[in-house]
């Protein structure tokens, strides 16, 4: 099932994904033992934890069954302010208590896989390994890259890896580890995030049965539901 919800400003987007998610998770955790979820860097990503943290009804999570993955990565040392881990752990988890082991970060450059992208995606593969995802988050860019799946790309054609490593980004930084579409397909839910008129084109494009091979986010679906969550300006076309 896919379901396309408008907002009417970006601010209201993230708050009311915020309050979803909650709900989301909860209901989850009334029905099985441990609930995962990915989380997405970018702008609206990091604004919906933020208000994650702050929603007084967040506190209803049972934080020490969820796990915590990613869906893309920039490949950086660990601490530096563009990983999206980083910027998730200032937003959200930093304030909340959750065990370590819950928090499944994607190696950085200078961690137990050296600057290597190809190992710190096959471990990252591993880590993943058994786990299905019941909500992906992911972002939309201009040109209607998702995770870090950018049109007509190797990752875009990869069928066979769950998480790889994509070099020459057309978006900085030019290295970063990502889901694949196909990995991202294994997701009971899948909420694509975007705000703003620069990404009109590509939600429009995208949900007007575009080939993931141009655009990228038009392929991100989950198994049981698909959900785009826009503002008014994202949605303009
Ligand atoms: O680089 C990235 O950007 C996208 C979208 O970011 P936004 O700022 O346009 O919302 C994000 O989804 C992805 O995780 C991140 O690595």
């Amino acid at each position: 099932m896919k379901r396309v919800i408008v907002y009417t400003d970006p601010p209201l987007l993230a708050s009311a994904t915020a309050a979803r998610l909650v709900t989301a998770i909860t209901d989850l955790q009334a029905t099985q033992p441990r609930v995962a979820i990915a989380l997405t860097g970018g702008r609206t990503g990091t604004a919906v934890l933020e208000h994650l943290r702050v929603n007084t009804a967040a506190t209803a999570i049972d934080w020490s069954t969820v796990d915590v993955f990613w869906g893309d990565e920039r490949f950086l040392p660990g601490k530096h302010p563009d990983r999206n881990e980083t910027q998730a752990r200032a937003a959200l988890l930093d304030h909340i208590t959750i065990p370590k082991a819950n928090i499944h970060a994607i190696p950085p450059s200078d961690g137990p896989f050296g600057d290597d992208p190809e190992l710190a995606a096959a471990a990252y593969a591993k880590e993943l390994f058994g786990t299905t995802l019941d909500i992906l988050l992911a972002g939309v860019g201009e040109e209607g890259h998702t995770l870090s799946v950018f049109p007509d790309s190797p990752a875009v054609h990869e069928v066979e890896a769950t998480v790889v490593a994509v070099h020459d980004c057309p978006k900085p930084p030019p290295t970063r580890i990502s889901l694949t579409l196909p990995a991202a397909r294994e997701a009971r839910q899948v909420w694509l995030l975007t705000t703003g008129a620069a990404k009109a084109e590509a939600v429009t494009t995208a949900l007007s049965g575009a080939s993931e091979v141009d655009l990228p986010a038009a392929g991100a679906r989950g198994s049981e539901l698909t959900l785009w969550l826009l503002d008014k300006a994202a949605a303009g076309r």
